[in-house]
């Protein structure tokens, strides 16, 4: 949960008065409040916080809200907002607000519109306890799931049954399907997000598997690549190679790393392998209320890791035409290194 205190803190070093928070994620992670379908919230001037959605959620919002909840539909939205915004410099969230959210505002407020990105985002980064026991009980279940269906990943079986049965257990267990189940065998595993097909899996495919579940609003995230019957030296080779680069990253997690640096370690050593092209993604990412969110695990990061942040590393090579490999573990950044969270083995292949 992201601490209002220091949001505020982070709003006056911006530079503006309040700030105009639209991006359902980080709705949820200010108030609690988690209906991604219509939900607002102004934080500031001082130390006002109002959380504003429609009469479809009086009930959910009184529950679930830790701050202040005014039911209302646009434009009356806006209007009231508007009372204690005349002269003010208000923040809005640039990659979320819509051109029409924008005008919306520009036509009730008096105010300067300061577009601003990655608030909110940069402290939802670091987790607090209550978070990472979500994430922890979120994986708990993938992982439980994982290994009552692996026993039906065999040649015969479509990759579309494997991902169905990934999604009951899930639901069974009480969680949501995180995002869509990717179950990607033989040459399809060429496709890093190869979402199940009616493919029939073969004899001798690599099946990647990559799935999460939702819990309590919090995401888990993990992939292995399982080989059904013997697979080619090729690919049993690539497979070696990934699984030394995602060895080698796991084991450089700490804090103070910079994620640039942790996603050139994984690449180095990809690329010694011949598979540098191959890799077609970032190293990894940060995972919770969404499935994707800061840091960013990739070349161009300027994000450091801290403790406290929950985060994938996912090395993969994807050989078009042939297949591919994917390993990845969620991992919690400790004060002295690491905990990986994803607890389901990694076969031999
Ligand atoms: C659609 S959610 C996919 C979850 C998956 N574990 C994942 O994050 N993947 C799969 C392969 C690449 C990686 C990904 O999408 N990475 C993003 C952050 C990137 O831009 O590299």
């Amino acid at each position: 949960m992201t601490q209002l205190a220091d949001l505020q803190q982070v709003i006056r070093e911006a530079g503006v008065d309040a700030l105009w928070v639209s991006t359902p994620a980080n709705v949820q992670a200010l108030t609690g409040f988690s209906s991604g379908a219509d939900g607002k919230v102004l934080v500031g001037p001082g130390d006002a916080v109002t959380l504003y959605t429609d009469s479809r959620y009086t009930v959910q919002a009184q529950e679930e809200s830790r701050v202040t909840v005014h039911i209302a539909r646009p434009p009356e939205t806006f209007q009231h907002a508007a009372d204690g915004l005349k002269g003010l410099r208000v923040g809005i969230e640039a990659e979320h607000l819509t051109v029409a959210g924008l005008e919306d505002l520009g036509q009730h407020w008096d105010a300067e519109l300061v577009p601003m990105r990655g608030l909110i985002e940069g402290l939802r980064a670091i987790k607090s306890p209550e978070e990472v026991q979500a994430i922890r009980e979120a994986q708990a279940v993938a992982d439980h799931v994982f290994a009552e269906v692996r026993p039906m990943i065999r040649a015969g079986v479509r990759e579309l049954d494997v991902a169905l049965e990934l999604e009951l257990g899930l639901r069974r267990a009480g969680a949501e399907v995180g995002f869509d189940v990717i179950v990607a065998s033989g040459p399809r595993g060429a496709m890093p997000h190869g979402v199940a097909s009616g493919r029939v899996i073969e004899d001798g495919d690599l099946v990647t598997i990559d799935f999460g579940a939702r819990l309590h609003g919090y995401h888990s995230d993990m992939t292995r690549t399982l080989a059904v019957g013997t697979p080619s030296d090729e690919m049993r080779r690539v497979y070696g190679a990934v699984l030394e680069a995602e060895e080698a990253a796991i084991a450089a997690v700490k804090p103070g790393m910079k994620c640039a640096d942790l996603d050139a370690v994984a690449r180095g050593i990809l690329e010694r392998h011949g598979l540098g092209e191959a890799f077609a993604h970032s190293l990894g990412h940060g995972v919770g209320l969404n499935i994707h969110e800061a840091p960013g695990l990739r070349k161009t990061s300027e994000e450091v890791l801290a403790a406290g942040m929950v985060i994938t590393i996912e090395p993969g090579a994807y050989l078009p035409g042939v297949g591919g490999v994917r390993i990845e573990d969620l991992l919690l950044v400790t004060e002295d290194g690491y905990e990986v969270l994803s607890l389901t083995p990694k076969e031999a292949i």
